[in-house]
Parts: structure tokens; C-alpha cells; sequence
């Protein structure tokens, strides 16, 4: 299987660093990259041809995968129009539609079909991605297959039914990282807030990701499960200390508050019966 990329940036260079580990050989990848920096960059991590322009070459591949930004897309596939040779055609591009994607590859009236459209994410980096995958109907079990092995160079993979989910695909996996890197700059902020030093903050917000990560892989256990694993319920909720009164029919306790310019603090137990405190907004 001979494979080109069209944009040579993040996401392609981590699908051919996937597909070199899995023993696919440089001599099968080229790729079409504006930069001449990239191009060199390219060449010499990977070893692969990398070139400015789509050329004969090029084209003559047995897979294309479609790796500029979305933005970037409809005047990248402006030379190849018309020219594609029944090549299987694999979009990772966020949000480009398959209707889109085969206008754009096509000639008037007659759209490119042979098309599969993926969301991969940032962790394909190292190898531990998830792809999201949707095929055009009118390709075959032999390009579905193909499609499925090149991105599980890079991690799992898991087959959508339908194109709409592909934006879901986006949104949860695509996307997910953000959102759990936010989450590690939280946690590591926090750590720096109560006295940590950053390589300690850090340390015990990656390695509560990552322990928690594997624990939920491996354990059996349904998150949900694992969640309340941790929030135990059971110990009656008490004040933190003597100081701390609770008015008649109310759940939380206050006390004068011993930091300056803070007149009021007020704790309660949390749904899960873990003790929290904060002061009120007329500290
Ligand atoms: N980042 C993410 O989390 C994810 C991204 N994706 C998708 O992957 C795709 C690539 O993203 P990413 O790798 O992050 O982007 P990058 O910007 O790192 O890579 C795109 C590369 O394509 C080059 N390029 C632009 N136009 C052309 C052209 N006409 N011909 C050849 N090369 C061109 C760019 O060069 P130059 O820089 O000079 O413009 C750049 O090197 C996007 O469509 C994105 O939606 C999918 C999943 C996750
Ligand atoms: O911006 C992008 O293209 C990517 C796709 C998923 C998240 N970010």
C-alpha cells in the first residue's frame, strides 16, 4: 500500500511516525508539504519523499490522506480535481463534509466517492489516539479495512453509521484532550496554590490522569462505579471544629473567619459526605 499526505503537519506526522512503528515502510509514504521546512523536517525524521507540489508520483498512490486544516482544504485539492484514479481518499479534517470533500476532488456532475472520513485526536502522538471513522456506502470492505489499519497505527478505532456522528466524534474524542488538559492545569494549579512546588503539583496531577485513566481501562468497573469508589458515602457530616455552629434547619456550618478581611466562612459536606469549605460572599 503505497500512501500520500496532503499536509504534512502534526496530525500526519503522527499517523507516519504510527505507521513507521508498525513496520510500514518510509519507501511507501510521500507527502505533498507547502513548507519547505516541514518538507525538510519530514525527510529527515521519517525518511519519506516530501514534496511542494502534488506530481505524477503523488498521485500515483493507492491511498491519499487528507491532512491540511479544514480551512485549508478546498483550494489544497484544487490540483487534484479530476485526477484521482480510484485512490482511497481519507479525510481527518474536522467538520468537511463527504459531499464537500467529493465535490471539490471531482469534475462537474460527477463528485469523487471513494472517500472515508476520520476524526483521530492528539494522543496518536505517542500512539494512544481514537479515531472516529465513517465510510461513503460506495466503498468497499477492502477500503473500509484499509482505512481501519492505517488509523489504528495510531491508537483504537471505532466505526460510525452514520456521518452526523462524526461531528459527535469531534466534540468527545476529537476535542477531549482540551478538556482533560484544562483539567491537569486545574488540578496542578491547585497543587501550586497548597504549597507544592510545579514538578510536585504536576507529578500528582498527570499521574492522578493517568492512574485513573488505567484504572477505568483496566479495572472491569464502570466509571460511575469508579467514581463513587472514591466519593464513599457514610460518615455523618460534622463540623470541622468546635468553632463551628450550624443554624436550626440548614446543612452547612459557619464561624468567624480567622483570615484577614474575611468575616464569615462557611462548610458543608458535599453530596458524597467529603468535608468543603469557603467563605461566603460577605467575606
Ligand atoms: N489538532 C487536532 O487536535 C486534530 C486535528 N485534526 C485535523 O487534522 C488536520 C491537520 O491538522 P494539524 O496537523 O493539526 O494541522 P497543521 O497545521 O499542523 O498541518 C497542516 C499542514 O498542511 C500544510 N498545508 C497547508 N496547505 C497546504 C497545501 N495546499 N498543500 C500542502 N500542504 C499544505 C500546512 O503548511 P503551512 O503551515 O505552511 O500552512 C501544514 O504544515 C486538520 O484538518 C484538523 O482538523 C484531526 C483531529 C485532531
Ligand atoms: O481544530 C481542529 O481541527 C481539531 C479537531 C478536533 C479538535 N481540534
Amino acid at each position: 500500500m503505497n500512501i500520500t499526505f496532503l499536509g504534512g503537519g502534526n496530525m500526519a506526522s503522527a499517523l507516519i511516525g504510527g505507521l513507521l512503528e508498525r513496520g510500514f515502510a518510509a519507501a511507501g509514504i510521500q507527502v505533498i508539504e507547502l513548507g519547505a521546512e516541514g518538507r525538510e523536517r519530514l525527510a529527515a525524521r521519517f525518511g519519506v519523499r516530501a514534496v511542494e507540489a502534488v506530481d505524477a508520483t503523488a498521485l500515483a498512490c493507492d491511498v491519499l490522506v487528507l491532512a491540511v486544516k479544514p480551512q485549508q482544504m478546498k483550494a489544497a485539492l484544487a490540483p487534484l480535481a479530476g485526477r484521482l484514479s480510484n485512490q482511497l481518499v481519507i479525510s481527518i479534517a474536522a467538520g468537511l463534509r463527504l459531499a464537500d470533500l467529493g465535490r471539490w476532488l471531482g469534475t462537474p456532475g460527477a463528485p469523487y466517492t471513494r472517500l472515508v472520513r476520520c476524526m483521530p485526536n492528539t494522543p496518536a502522538l505517542i500512539g494512544a489516539g481514537v479515531t472516529g471513522l465513517y465510510a461513503d456506502p460506495s466503498v468497499d470492505a477492502a477500503g473500509r479495512a484499509a482505512a481501519g489499519r492505517i488509523l489504528a497505527a495510531v491508537g483504537s478505532t471505532v466505526w460510525a453509521d452514520d456521518e452526523e456522528r462524526m461531528d459527535a466524534v469531534t466534540a468527545i474524542s476529537g476535542s477531549g484532550p482540551a478538556y482533560v488538559f484544562h483539567f491537569i492545569e486545574a488540578l496542578e494549579a491547585a497543587g501550586r496554590a497548597l504549597g507544592f512546588d510545579e514538578a510536585g503539583a504536576r507529578r500528582l496531577a498527570i499521574d492522578t490522569v493517568l492512574g485513573a485513566a488505567r484504572l477505568a481501562a483496566d479495572s472491569g468497573d464502570s466509571p460511575a462505579v469508579l467514581r463513587q469508589n472514591v466519593t464513599s458515602k457514610g460518615a455523618p457530616p460534622r463540623p470541622p471544629s468546635p468553632a463551628w455552629r450550624r443554624p436550626a434547619g440548614t446543612t452547612s456550618w459557619s464561624r468567624r473567619c480567622t483570615r484577614p478581611r474575611r468575616a464569615v466562612a462557611r462548610w458543608a459536606p458535599n453530596s458524597a459526605g467529603t468535608k468543603r469549605c469557603w467563605p461566603t460572599s460577605s467575606c
